[in-house]
């Protein structure tokens, strides 16, 4: 471990993930020795979709980053054509309640990790970023994507009422009346449209020029007071974060009660076969 990073440090990056536990395969954190910033690469082909090993390595990963003291967190892709594609449907299809239960509790710590990090965050969104994918996007304080790509929340197109704790990650970023009917059409946007309504707030052409753009977000906050940012952002925060922050067993409670119901099995079986009837014509 040592010596692969000082061999890294030579070459001016960091990288933490290397020979850690295999959780790590599922993300790459490189830290920019120049400036600091982490690069936390989602890893998980083929479309990044988040089961619950999934969720556990980002987690981790953003709490290494921060124990790090790193100056900011990126969040992109290996995949060049998908950023994330939400939660993993297999974990929601017919689930054994004890991984459904660990599996949502993952979400819950997963999102409020990110939503609420010390740190200035920035999606690199360099392919399409559907449900729980859109969700982690707005979950961070900055977004740039790239053209000709997909990003919203569909769930209630595949019978999903969206939970509050979700609603909130989108009212932080777009106005109530559109986030209201972007959610009731299960509206996906092109990235043209997600500039027109403020849900991205750049285009860049290239993955590489995604991530300056982001380094130059998180470079802007170089005269806060770190300490002074972070509690600052937590109380901005800190009001849409509230149902999971004082009742996370009551939104637990009642997730669980309603992906196990026959009106959500029912959807989702369909949703599945359509899905994966594409690949097949
Ligand atoms: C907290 C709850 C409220 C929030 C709302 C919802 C929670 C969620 O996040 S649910 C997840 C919803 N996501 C989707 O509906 C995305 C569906 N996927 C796609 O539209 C496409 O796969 C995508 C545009 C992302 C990529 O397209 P392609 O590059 O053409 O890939 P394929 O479609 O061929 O997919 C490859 C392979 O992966 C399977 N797949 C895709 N997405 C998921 C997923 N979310 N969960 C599980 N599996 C997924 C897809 O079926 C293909 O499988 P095979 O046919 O076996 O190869």
């Amino acid at each position: 471990m040592l010596r692969s990073q000082t061999k890294l440090f030579a070459l001016g990056k960091r990288q933490l993930c290397r020979s850690m536990s295999k959780s790590c395969d599922l993300t790459l954190v490189e830290v920019d020795d120049k400036t600091g910033i982490a690069t936390l690469t989602m890893n998980k082909p083929p479309v990044n979709s988040c089961n619950l090993e999934m969720m556990r390595a980002l987690k981790d990963s953003m709490k290494q980053i921060e124990g790090n003291k790193s100056r900011g967190i990126i969040l992109t892709s290996s995949n060049n054509k998908v950023f994330s594609s939400g939660l993993d449907l297999n974990e929601l299809r017919n689930p054994e309640q004890e991984r459904l239960v660990a599996f949502w509790k993952e979400l819950q710590e997963m999102w409020l990790t990110l939503y609420l990090s010390n740190l200035p965050t920035a999606a690199a969104i360099n392919g399409h970023a559907l449900a729980v994918g859109c969700v982690m996007a707005s979950a961070c304080e900055y977004r740039v994507m790239l053209p000709g790509f997909t990003i919203g929340i569909h769930a209630t197109k595949f019978g999903y009422v969206v939970p509050p704790f979700i609603v909130n990650s989108y009212l932080s970023v777009l106005p109530r009346p559109v986030v209201e009917r972007a959610l009731l059409q299960g509206k996906i946007f092109s990235t043209d449209e997600a500039q027109q309504i403020n849900l991205i707030d750049e285009v860049a052409n290239s993955k590489e020029e995604a991530l300056s753009k982001c380094a130059s977000f998180i470079g802007s906050f170089a005269e806060a007071n770190p300490v002074a940012r972070a509690l600052t952002k937590r109380q901005l925060r800190a009001e849409f974060a509230r149902t999971l922050l004082d009742e996370p067993e009551a939104e637990l409670k009642e997730s669980l009660e309603y992906i196990t119901s026959p009106l959500f099995q029912d959807s989702l079986d369909a949703y599945l076969a359509k899905l994966k009837s594409k690949n097949k014509k």
